[in-house]
Formats: C-alpha cells, structure tokens, sequence
C-alpha cells in the first residue's frame, strides 16, 4: 500500500477560502485526523478526494496515492474506502449480501464465502448474516459498514465522522476496532472529526482547519 498525499491543496467557492495551501502526508498505516469547526471545509476535502466535489469549487493543488495524480483516475477508478457518520448499508440486502457487494469482481464463489465469513467472524456478525441490517445494533452496522468497505480492498481510507452517532460506551470500542483494521490493512487513513477524543485515539498526527482558511500540520 503507497502513501496519500495532499500538496498544497486550495479550494475556494465564490471568493470564500475554505482550504489553503494544505500538505498532509499520510503514510500506509497511518491515521491523519483533520480536526475543525463546522463549516471549516472538512467534508469539501473528503469529497475533492473522492472525486464527488461540485464543479463550482475551484481546487488546485494535488492528491497523490502511490505516487499516483488522483486527478489522472475518474472517481469510479480510484479504490477508496469511505466510512460516514450513518452506516450507509443497503437495506434490501441481507448483512452477507452487504458484505459480499464490496468484493471485488473476478473471484471464485468458494473465495467469496470465505472471504465474507472471515469478515462476519472478525467483526463478530456471525450468526447475523441473513439479517436485515436495519435489525442490527449501532455498533454492528458500523462494524459492518467497515467490513464491506474493507473487503472492496481499498487504497486508502476515509473517514467523514463515522463515529459521531454512537453512544459513548460504544464509541471507544468501535473506533479502536476500525483504526486497528486501518493499521492492519496497512491503509493510509484520512479522519474528519469535531471530537478530540477521536483524534487522540487514532494516535496520529493532527491537522487543524480553520474557517476560513488556513490549515497547519500540527504534530
Ligand atoms: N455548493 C456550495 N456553495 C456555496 N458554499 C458551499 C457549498 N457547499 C458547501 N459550502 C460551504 O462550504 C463550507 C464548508 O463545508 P463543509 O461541509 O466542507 O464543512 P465541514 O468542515 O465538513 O463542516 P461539518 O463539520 O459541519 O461537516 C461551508 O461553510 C458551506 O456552507
């Protein structure tokens, strides 16, 4: 897995600075959070990233993976994970349907159960596969969502609040439990958050954005 890196990334809407200048430097394994107030231009990065960002913003600057120009690969070409505040799991789908969505296409059947029980029995959702993800708890849909994005094999991993709509009990289990799979997986790990406590736990390093504006790497 290659590093993410953001260089001298600007955005700006109408004459409103919402990014300048930004550097970050995210290595295979490491979790950056991007800490600020609402507002600041947290979730416009996530999704520039992406690639899902309005026409109307204007961006310079670049994002490398790998050594790679995100801007040189459509959206759809770019094998990022992204994990939001609500886990985003289909609700026509059963939890091993969920799972199995994210595998990549081209591998055996008998590849494919393994691979989605493995994850059911990592993320402790054996037992559960054939149900509907709307009669999963809080903390087994966010257990989930992260399995299937794990499974899609992503590059890199994104995380725009995911743990913001989860209890305090349950916060610090689910967040320890998706960082040490980003870790594992090797995957360079963007973090959105307001949450001090989040930042803290991911153990990286932190990078403050303003409103309006300016944006530094911290520690
Ligand atoms: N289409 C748009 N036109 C004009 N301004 C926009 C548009 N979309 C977003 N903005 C502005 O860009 C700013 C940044 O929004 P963004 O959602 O990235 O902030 P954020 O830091 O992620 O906030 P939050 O923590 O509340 O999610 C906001 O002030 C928002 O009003």
């Amino acid at each position: 897995m290659g590093a993410m890196e953001i260089a001298g990334l600007t955005v700006r809407i109408g004459n409103r600075v919402l990014c300048e200048n930004l550097s970050v430097s995210i290595p295979p394994g490491e979790i950056v959070t991007l800490m600020g107030p609402s507002g600041s231009g947290k979730s416009t990065i996530l999704s520039h990233i992406c690639g899902t960002l309005d026409r109307q913003f204007e961006v310079s600057g670049a994002i490398r993976l790998a050594g790679m120009d995100l801007a040189a690969l459509r959206p759809e070409d770019r094998k990022l994970g992204i994990l939001f505040q609500e886990a985003l799991l289909f609700p026509h789908l059963s939890v091993w349907e969920n799972l199995a969505f994210g595998l990549p296409s081209g591998i055996s059947r008998k590849e494919r159960r393994h691979r989605v029980e493995a994850a059911l029995a990592d993320a402790e959702l054996d037992g559960l596969a054939d149900r509907d993800p709307a009669t999963l708890s809080g903390g087994q849909k966010a257990r989930a969502a992260l399995m299937r994005t794990l499974l899609a094999e992503p590059r890199a991993l994104l995380l725009d609040e995911p743990f913001s709509r989860l209890d305090a009990a349950l916060r610090d289990k689910i967040r320890q439990f998706v960082f040490d799979h980003a870790r594992k997986a090797r995957l360079p790990t963007l973090l959105v958050t307001h949450d001090i406590a989040d930042a803290q736990s991911a153990g990286g390093p932190i990078v403050e954005v303003e409103v309006a504006g300016q944006a530094s790497q911290q520690s």
